[in-house]
């Protein structure tokens, strides 16, 4: 009965919808991969149900044989006899206990670890359709709290549930076998005792959960103003916070206090109803027993059937709840696991040549986002980029450059034209092996929360540190690198939060020489630099675009006057193309971004 008792997911309370119990089977699969774990906590089932149901019967031969024949001249032998066997039944309800526990804890813990693993890499395959339309935040609470819940589920409130359900229809059986009158009595007696107790506790649930949101106010109230202890200060609203602190405090304290009286109440209740269900049956029983129908050991032997079976009862009933929100999460969990990508490699995959030309092919590819079908994001737009040329694509904000990006990389599939590179159309292509013979700078790079040398050797995690250190003389990252207490060693923060953004796009230019691609996308950073860290920037850059087939989403003037040809978008299409001399001569769009973004 240890088992009962496991610690609840803390934020499963914010997410209470209930399902149908059967939505659990769908963890069927999971229970069954660990097949002897779950034969030997079946066995161990048995085994403890076996002895909590002997119990009452040792308890009986304890005072029938035991008391009364040593009473009658039996002598103390007898005794001894009827407490070891008591003792022998303990033992091995204890033993079985353990090893139940034991089982079934770790069924739960493989279970929810081979749930969580195969949900986390269904969801990082999914297409970036799937994570447009799904926030992470709540992928991540799938992730999390709902496979929390399955954990107490199958690791506890199952368990519970059918060791409970043996016992109940045991310990019914065994009421008959002992005294059919009475077990009548305790048919009516037990539900109608046991009732009260499960609907009060029902709504001290409902209470407590009340009691714990007042709490997490108080505690989102403290974690926001500390996170911005700066612009409390600043304000000098140090005692406008604590005042608004204390207060949420007392209210946490008022719903505390109407949760422990309920509580009380319910725990007198309880005992009322519990002994006194048990005193009329003793009561009866007694008289059975002057009247010299029934031994006193039988009746002991009852009483205790009532209680184990009572206790089951008010025990399921308890895990009911559990188990429904538990149905909610695997329905939920299942949802997502029955999602399928968009985009995904075809049944016989062509591969690129090795070394790979180069040559990129748009051919009059329309595109439109799934979440915006009344706006085409790429419109006829065919462009064709020669091996080892470079690139550069310019428009207003708006115009569709990242989505020539996204599109190229088969995060989206278009819905006119196709994409070819090396003239293969990259829809016949494994996406794992496009995405390697592409590099990506993003315009915000993201960095981990490890170590500087992770961070590079993202691009090629085989790497040796020399090719690391290589690259980041390359990517102008030496003298900073060199500069951090533990150079290459140094943790970098979450999201990089120790860096310049200057030094966080070195780090990803030096990712990308280390990934090595034939081609490059590129996406620049817009955020003023200093000069001195965009001129180490730029010559990264240079670096890194040498004899590699370039997309440049440029802003920066130095950029576009490098670049082998120049294509202007604006609304998804290409509006002109051709050098910079060129299209500032002939005015038009061009011209007009040049003199606002170039021009400084
Ligand atoms: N994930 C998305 N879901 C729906 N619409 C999107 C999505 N991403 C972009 N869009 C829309 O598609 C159009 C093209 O966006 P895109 O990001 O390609 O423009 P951009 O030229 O790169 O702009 P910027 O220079 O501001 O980054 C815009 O109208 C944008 O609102």
């Amino acid at each position: 009965m240890t088992d009962s008792s496991a610690a609840r997911p803390v934020d499963s309370r914010r997410d209470d919808r209930k399902a149908p119990i059967g939505s659990l089977r769908t963890l069927w699969p999971f229970v069954r991969k660990h097949s002897r774990l779950f034969v030997a906590w079946l066995f161990a089932l048995g085994a403890s149900s076996a002895a909590t149901l002997s119990l009452p019967v040792a308890f009986k031969t304890m005072i029938d044989q035991g008391f009364a024949q040593s009473s009658a001249g039996g002598g103390s032998s007898a005794i001894d006899r009827a407490f070891l066997l008591l003792f022998l039944v303990a033992i091995a309800l204890a033993f079985a206990t353990a090893i139940r526990f034991y089982f079934v804890s770790v069924l739960g813990e493989r279970v929810v670890a081979d749930l969580r693993e195969k949900l986390y890499s269904h969801l990082i395959a999914l297409d970036a359709g799937f994570h447009d339309r799904n926030r992470s935040g709540e992928l991540v609470s799938r992730l999390t709290a709902d496979a929390e819940l399955l954990r107490s589920v199958v690791g506890s409130s199952m368990s519970v549930a059918l060791r409970s359900t043996v016992t109940v229809i045991g310990s019914l059986g065994m009421l008959f076998w002992t005294s059919p009158r009475l077990a009548v009595f305790a048919l009516i007696g037990i539900p109608l005792a046991v009732l009260p107790i499960v609907i009060g506790g029902r709504k001290l649930q409902k209470i407590s959960r009340a009691s714990q949101d007042r709490v997490a106010d108080a505690n989102t109230l403290a974690s926001e103003t500390l996170g911005a202890v700066r612009t409390v200060q600043a304000h000098a609203r140090e005692p406008y916070e604590q005042g608004r602190f204390s207060q949420s405090l007392q209210i946490a304290v008022k719903t505390a206090r109407q949760r422990i009286s309920a509580q009380a109440w319910v725990t007198a209740i309880a005992i009322t109803l519990v002994f006194g269900a048990i005193t009329l049956v003793l009561w009866s029983g007694a008289h059975d027993v002057v009247a010299g129908r029934m031994s006193a050991g039988t009746l002991g032997q009852f009483v205790l059937y009532a209680l184990i079976g009572g206790g089951s009862i008010g025990a399921l009933a308890e895990v009911w709840n559990d188990l429904q929100r538990a149905a909610g999460g695997m329905g939920r969990i299942s949802e997502l696991l029955n999602e399928s990508s968009a985009v995904r490699a075809p049944a016989h995959p062509k591969t690129l040549a090795k070394p790979l030309h180069g040559e990129l092919v748009f051919e009059h590819v329309g595109f439109h986002y799934p979440l915006r079908p009344d706006l085409p994001a790429l419109e006829d737009f065919s462009l064709r980029v020669r091996p080892g040329e470079t690139v550069a694509l310019v428009g207003p904000s708006g115009a569709g450059k990242s989505t020539v990006f996204s599109i190229l990389l088969r995060f989206h599939d278009p819905q006119q034209g196709a994409v070819k590179v090396d003239g293969l159309d990259v829809r016949e292509l494994d996406p794992a092996a496009l995405r390697e013979a592409v590099a990506l700078v993003p315009q915000q790079p993201t960095i981990f929360a490890t170590t500087a040398r992770d961070n590079i050797r993202y691009g090629r995690l085989e790497a040796s540190d020399e090719d690391v250190a290589q690259a980041v003389r390359a990517a102008h990252a030496a003298d900073f690198i060199g500069a951090l207490p533990d150079g290459l060693g140094t943790e970098l923060g979450e999201r990089g939060a120790r860096l310049s953004g200057g030094q966080q796009q070195r780090i990803a230019i030096a990712r990308a020489l280390l990934k090595d691609a034939p081609i490059l996308l590129l996406d620049e950073a817009t955020s003023a630099l200093d000069a001195q860290s965009e001129r180490a920037v730029q010559q990264a850059l240079e670096t890194l675009m040498e004899g590699r087939t370039t997309l440049v989403i440029a802003h920066r003037l130095a950029t576009v006057l490098k670049a082998d040809r120049i294509v202007v978008m604006d609304r998804g299409r290409i509006v002109a193309e051709g050098t910079h001399a060129q299209l500032l001569a002939q005015g038009g769009l061009y011209a007009e971004l040049a003199k606002l973004q170039f021009l400084d």
